[in-house]
């Protein structure tokens, strides 16, 4: 698949967030977007998620204009902050429900993905009841449970510990290997030194590198 980001201005209000984007994305590749608080790379991801629409240019997705010919990235699979699942349920009830709406992922799938990431599927403890760590590999899970060829992840390493830091490194680089595009930001330079192949840095909604 192939991303093509052209000439992508948005304004809020007065503020330029994005301003005259240019990026090219493509599959088997892994993308870091980096850049100080509040620079825009989060807006970046809304960008290509189709989640925001230009002031001025356009995202085609494989020849598509995102807003025109389609809404949104077919084959997408997104953690962006803060992940909502529904407080009154246990992680594995929420995945499930989930899985249900595009009836891809089977349940011992998304049990494998919970042991992977050391989060106990049977556990009862509801999601209002998680720990930051526990909510943002659950979010994580979501994001690549359903095998999409677009992966796009927020801060995936945010809040994350050791362990889960190197499993989530194990399974970009697999991801990676079975030719997903993925795009992700972070604030830290060892994994998207080891993990990326290509970075955008971003200053003031402009993109200074790529
Ligand atoms: N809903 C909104 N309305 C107006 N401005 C917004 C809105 N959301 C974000 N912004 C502005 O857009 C700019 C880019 O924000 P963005 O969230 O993309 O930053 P970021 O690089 O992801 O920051 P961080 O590292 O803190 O997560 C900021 O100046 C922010 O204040």
């Amino acid at each position: 698949m192939k991303i093509e980001v052209i000439n992508f201005t948005k304004s809020i209000g007065k503020i330029n967030v994005l301003e005259n984007m240019n990026a090219l994305l493509k599959s088997g590749n892994i993308y870091g977007v980096v850049g100080k608080n509040g620079s825009g790379k989060t807006m970046f991801l809304r960008m290509i998620a189709g989640l925001i629409l230009p002031t001025a240019g356009e995202v085609r997705i494989d020849e598509k204009v995102l807003g025109k010919d389609i809404s949104f990235p077919n084959h997408l699979g997104i953690l962006l902050e803060k992940p909502s699942f529904l407080p009154h349920l246990t992680g594995y009830e929420n995945l499930l429900m989930l899985a249900k709406i595009r009836k891809v992922t089977r349940n011992e799938e998304i049990q494998s993905c919970m042991n992977l990431f050391d989060l106990d599927w049977k556990s009862q403890k509801k999601f209002k009841e998680y720990s930051l760590g526990m909510k943002q590999k659950l979010g994580i899970i979501q994001a690549i449970m359903e095998n999409q060829q677009i992966i796009i992840l927020d801060e995936p390493f945010n809040a994350l510990d050791e362990s889960s830091v190197e499993t989530l490194r194990r399974v970009l680089e697999k991801l990676k290997d079975e030719h997903k595009l993925i795009v992700m930001t972070s604030h830290n330079k060892e994994d998207i030194q080891l993990l990326c192949d290509h970075t955008f840095t971003i200053s003031d909604g402009k993109m200074i590198d790529s």
